[in-house]
């Protein structure tokens, strides 16, 4: 089909106006807030730190802390901890235990063996004793544990199909809680956590001064995103792009929203405002090559950024020069911050990664122009650029690590992969009902005469695959390699890039999409309304 005149993405207008924007206010601003805190710190590191012979409860309370959002406070007591559990293998030998225990050591790094399990598995070490599929509690953390598999663990593969086998057939017949828990290991800290807080302060356990930090705490840290969303909302409008291209999709919020979940450390402000730019950008240049531009304007767009010169702008209608001008200028000051800070020029690096990404949009632009269905991989060796996440992760990379940046080529790219399957799995109905080239659901349907939801199971297996190879990249050590070091910082953000994709992408919603989705609710409730 060969679009005739100009496409508009039928987006409807943004949410949230500038003014509104930068109204937003909340008292949580005040010294006497930060006293309160600091001093419930205090009361909570106490308990935290509380010698205890079985460290079952200790590391109850560190998943609690980590999932009440508040677990960046006690890092080096909950390092400690974890370090000291690992040592000393001190953790009970129940399955409850042992899967909580596994879990949380590789999360944080502490990589214990799958063997772990073995005293768990029949003699001939073929599947778990079926004993144990009546240890419910138990079965749900090793459910929970065996997505920390890397390739190769068969045992976490055993324990997987054995927990999910036996758990699906509770659910089923005894209808409790929604389908299977989305794995912690797979869920995003920040914008999850008021809902937590929800949950945890119904429990009969709930302890009240952790309740009191909490609710503190994501107030205050509420009052700090609004402050960095403002300045973000002040650079959208100074751009010009919603005035000079009213095609392009105005969701300033939802881009910052983003960035709480990638960058998610308090003291990252910088990242998260030079992130929500990035994904602004993105999006901004999507919509051109998907929606407005003729082939002929993108094939001319398109060999200006890769000569990244402003000459040859002239040559362009207004709307392209106005968006690579406003690119030019972005990577020109962060590429200025970064010299400032780390005292090198990244800017041929970031030139690049937009030359890639506008390069995989022209490819798609023709496939799309010319009828032409690319094969499931053919497209996906394209769509882990076009989707964006490494324009998000190559101008974090200067900010977090020295390192060289081979070092992380699988993990982006595996990362990247997953992030464009949530993407298709949440978007691509209302993309190529629009009018866009084919995407991963629509690529395997055409190859193998699938149906939407046979394509649709297959990506979640492929995105499970995709995960056991990430966590192989997170957890390697390679001993032999002497200044083999992986940039923690760096590490975080890819792991929270795929699970904020997978969190904006749940149940099929289209993240940026207007719909009144869960995802957009709590954006509100994160971003917006204060916690009570
Ligand atoms: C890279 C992005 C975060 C940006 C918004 C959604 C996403 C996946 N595609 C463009
Ligand atoms: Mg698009
Ligand atoms: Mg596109
Ligand atoms: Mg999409």
């Amino acid at each position: 089909p060969i679009p005739t005149g100009r496409r508009s993405g039928g987006y409807p207008p943004a949410l949230w106006d500038f003014d509104t924007i930068q109204s937003l206010n909340t008292e949580y601003k005040g010294e006497r807030h930060m006293r309160r805190e600091e001093d419930l710190i205090g009361q909570v590191r106490e308990m935290l730190v509380h010698e205890v012979e079985d460290p079952t409860p200790q590391l109850e309370f560190i998943d609690d802390l980590h999932k009440l959002g508040i677990s960046c406070h006690f890092e080096n007591e909950i390092l400690q901890i974890l370090k000291s559990i690992y040592l000393n293998q001190n953790y009970k030998r129940d399955l409850y235990s042992t899967s909580l225990a596994f879990r949380l050591l590789r999360q944080y790094g502490f990589i214990l063996p799958q063997e772990v399990f073995d005293c768990f598995k029949n003699e001939e070490g073929t599947d778990f004793k079926p004993s144990f599929g009546r240890d419910i509690k138990g079965l749900l953390q090793l459910y929970e544990a065996s997505f920390l598999s890397r390739k190769g663990e068969e045992t976490l593969q055993l324990a997987r199909e054995f927990a999910t086998k036996i758990l699906q057939k509770e659910v089923d017949e005894r209808e409790f809680a929604t389908k299977m828990e989305f794995p912690s290991h797979w869920t995003v800290q920040m914008p999850n956590a008021r809902p937590f807080i929800d949950a945890y302060r119904r429990r009969p356990d709930m302890n009240p001064v952790v309740l009191e930090l909490a609710i503190l705490d994501t107030n205050i840290v509420q009052a700090q995103f609004q402050e960095e969303l403002k300045e973000t909302s002040r650079w959208w409008e100074s751009t010009g792009i919603v005035q000079e291209l009213p095609f392009v999709r105005d969701r300033i919020v939802e881009g910052y929203f983003w960035t709480i979940g990638v960058t998610q450390r308090r003291e990252h402000g910088y990242e998260r405002i030079m992130t929500a730019k990035v994904i602004a950008l993105v999006t901004c240049l999507d919509d051109i090559y998907d929606v407005y531009g003729t082939i002929e304007e993108l094939q001319l767009f398109t060999s200006t950024i890769q000569r990244w010169d402003l000459e040859s702008m002239k040559q362009l209608p207004t709307y392209m020069q106005v968006s690579f001008l406003a690119l030019h200028n972005f990577v020109t000051e962060v590429a200025y911050d970064t010299l400032k800070k780390k005292g090198y020029n990244s800017t041929p690096y970031l030139r690049k990664t937009w030359v890639d990404l506008v390069e995989s949009y022209i490819k798609e632009a023709t496939w799309y122009y010319n009828g032409y269905k690319p094969s499931m991989q053919e497209y996906l060796n394209n769509a882990w650029i076009s989707v964006g996440s490494m324009a998000i992760l190559n101008h974090l990379f200067f900010r977090f690590t020295n390192e060289r940046m081979h070092k992380y080529r699988d993990m982006n790219r595996v990362s990247s992969n997953i992030v464009r399957l949530a993407d298709d799995m949440g978007t691509s109905l209302a993309e190529v009902e629009r009018g866009d080239v084919p995407k991963a659901i629509q690529c395997y349907m055409n190859e193998t005469n699938a149906s939407e939801e046979e394509a649709r199971e297959y990506v979640r297996r492929v995105i499970q695959e995709e995960w056991e190879k990430l966590n192989t990249e997170l957890m390697r050590d390679d001993d032999d390699d002497d200044d083999f070091t992986l940039s923690k910082y760096y590490c975080e953000v890819v792991a929270n890039l795929t699970r904020m994709a997978q969190f904006i992408y749940q149940d099929g919603s289209d993240g940026f999409g207007m719909k009144d989705s869960k995802v957009n609710r709590l954006l509100k409730e994160t971003l917006i309304e204060r916690y009570e």
